[in-house]
């Protein structure tokens, strides 16, 4: 998604977006980060922030999972727990079939760097809460393991979601143009090769009002370590708002963690590097 500051603009491109997710079922879809506001600065996010659990815009995320009887995935969104906040979380919130909220990750390690683009310094702490608690969620396909575009170079992360269980690990991200470039293949296959997980990284892409650019290239990754599916312009072209579609084979991943039991010779290893 390009996403834009005003949240009913986003939600119109994802109702369309969802008119073209194949029919299969369980189905899950991951938006990508900020998708319902993105570009606008951090004080607008916070004051769009929504009640943990109230709210028009958790409400139409909610309904749209019923309609489509999916498990959706809202990137991540600002959420507060108190009108007082100051703060807010960059929650991803995952609604199930039903529409019931199954999972609320808040993001963990955010993103406070400088980068070599017009932007130059990301102060994402200024106005985002960072969150304490790793994440996992069962569903009719799996355990999923919920993390956060910046989180993906914290490998420590990704093994706590893969000991908690995860099967398929989920990244909405907003990489920026310039780092995308460089690492972001890289970082999520790695992921992916080392936990043995399926990683579904969201994207957003393009240049938003604050003329911020990000690098896109939504992924759908096996435990292999494959790209199985990805968004990609024609050649030339910028990339559109789109979809990556794939099926994930969990059997071939159980084949894959007999076959480099990693799990087991952490456990091992551990004795020697980790206490
Ligand atoms: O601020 C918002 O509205 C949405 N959030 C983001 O865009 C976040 C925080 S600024 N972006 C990243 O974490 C980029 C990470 C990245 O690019 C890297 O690790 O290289």
């Amino acid at each position: 998604m390009t996403s834009q500051p005003q949240p009913l603009d986003n939600l119109a491109v994802i109702e369309q977006l969802l008119e073209q997710i194949p029919p299969a079922r369980p189905q899950l879809v991951v938006l990508p980060e900020a998708c319902l506001c993105f570009g606008a600065g951090d004080k607008f996010q916070r004051e769009i922030a929504e009640l943990h659990g109230q709210g028009d815009l958790q409400q139409r995320l909610a309904e749209l999972a019923q309609q489509h009887g999916i498990y959706l995935l809202a990137g991540t969104m600002p959420i507060i727990d108190s009108r007082e906040a100051t703060k807010f979380s960059a929650a991803s919130l995952l609604f199930g079939p039903d529409g019931s909220e199954l999972a609320r990750y808040n993001k963990i390690h955010l993103f406070d760097v400088d980068v070599a683009d017009s932007t130059r310094q990301y102060r994402e702490s200024n106005w985002t809460q960072a969150g304490s608690e790793v994440v996992t969620v069962a569903t009719e396909f799996g355990v999923l393991g919920l993390a956060v575009c910046y989180d993906v170079r914290f490998p420590e992360l990704f093994r706590a979601l893969r000991t908690a269980g995860a099967d398929v690990i989920t990244l909405p991200s907003a990489f920026t143009q310039v780092t995308g470039a460089a690492h972001w293949h890289v970082l999520t296959r790695a992921r992916a090769i080392e936990q043995q997980c399926a990683v579904v990284a969201a994207a957003q892409v393009g240049t938003h009002a604050n003329g911020r650019a990000t690098f896109g290239h939504a992924l759908i990754i096996d435990a292999w370590g494959r790209v199985l599916d990805e968004c990609e312009g024609a050649t030339g072209q910028p990339q559109q708002p789109c979809l990556a579609t794939a099926a994930v084979e969990l059997s071939q991943q159980a084949e894959i963690r007999q076959n480099i039991p990693v799990a087991e010779h952490f456990a091992r290893s551990k004795k020697v590097i980790h206490e």
